[in-house]
């Protein structure tokens, strides 16, 4: 198979050939049903910790653009439904080629223009790639952060203003160290989803506690349209690196709000 994509010829429907987890129950992204969810009042707020990385890039994957540190630098995820420490691995992005879709996860059959990733691994394995490999729903935390168009994002423009530098698959650029990525997330990290799922791109391993949150992010319409400048590795518009939603099966999707 050629390498996986989101086009007809490599996109998610032909996935199950190389991975067949694909077909697996604890798939994701999901669609969020309000009226399936369950409130959970045990489910304390998060705690992200990220500390400014002096050795980062944004690189173009040729399916999503993606920062990405040389090393950890002590960024960590703790609190919510999850049990122990989290190491930041990386955020990247998905996308449409319009305002109406764009985002994995979907609330009540609603797609956003875009959604956000934040990846992190349970620190009480030697690396991420033993963490992915690890088995079960805990090896990876990733926070989802839905993106709509309004207001520019002062926090993600050091990210979206990179774009135009790795339009092309392969390319890359040093993100400048004064880049404060804790400024992208909201204040408090309160009112989310969580469920336990899978990676949504290959290998899709089901090892992925899910903690998408409620309230979306803005961007403006320009930072939108820098995302639909970006180039995959077919050479074609990447707009459209999302993967449709999956079965839920009997897994409960709980709600840190009532
Ligand atoms: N979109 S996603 O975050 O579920 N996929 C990933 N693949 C490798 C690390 S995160
Ligand atoms: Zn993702």
């Amino acid at each position: 198979m050629a390498p996986w994509g989101y086009e007809k010829d490599n996109g998610p429907a032909h996935w199950h050939k190389d991975c067949p987890i694909a077909n697996g129950k604890n798939q994701s992204p999901i669609d969020l049903i309000n009226g399936e969810v369950k409130y959970d009042s045990g489910l304390k707020p998060l705690t992200a910790k990220y500390v400014p990385f002096s050795d980062a890039k944004f690189l173009n994957n040729g399916h999503s653009v993606q920062f990405q540190p040389s090393a950890g630098n002590g960024s960590e995820l703790t609190g919510g439904p999850l049990a122990v420490k989290y190491n930041f691995e990386q955020f990247h992005f998905h996308w449409g080629n319009n305002d109406t879709e764009g985002s994995e996860h979907r609330v009540d059959g609603k797609m956003y223009p875009a959604e956000l990733h934040f990846v992190h691994w349970n620190s009480t394995n030697p690396s991420f790639k033993d963490a992915v490999g690890s088995g079960g729903p805990n090896g990876l935390a990733v926070l989802g952060f839905f993106l709509k168009v309004g207001a520019e994002n002062a926090a993600l423009k050091p990210i979206t203003d990179l774009i135009p530098k790795v339009k092309d698959a392969g390319t890359s650029v040093t993100v400048p160290s004064n880049f404060d990525m804790q400024a992208i997330l909201p204040a408090t990290l309160t009112d989310y989803y969580t469920y336990d799922g899978s990676l949504t791109t290959p290998p899709l391993a089901e090892c992925v506690k899910w903690i998408v949150f409620k309230q979306p992010l803005e961007v403006s319409a320009a930072q939108m349209e820098a995302f639909r400048s970006v180039i995959n590795r077919d050479g074609k518009p990447m707009g459209g690196n999302y993967r449709p939603p999956c079965p839920l099966h009997d897994r409960a999707v709980k709600t840190s709000f009532k």
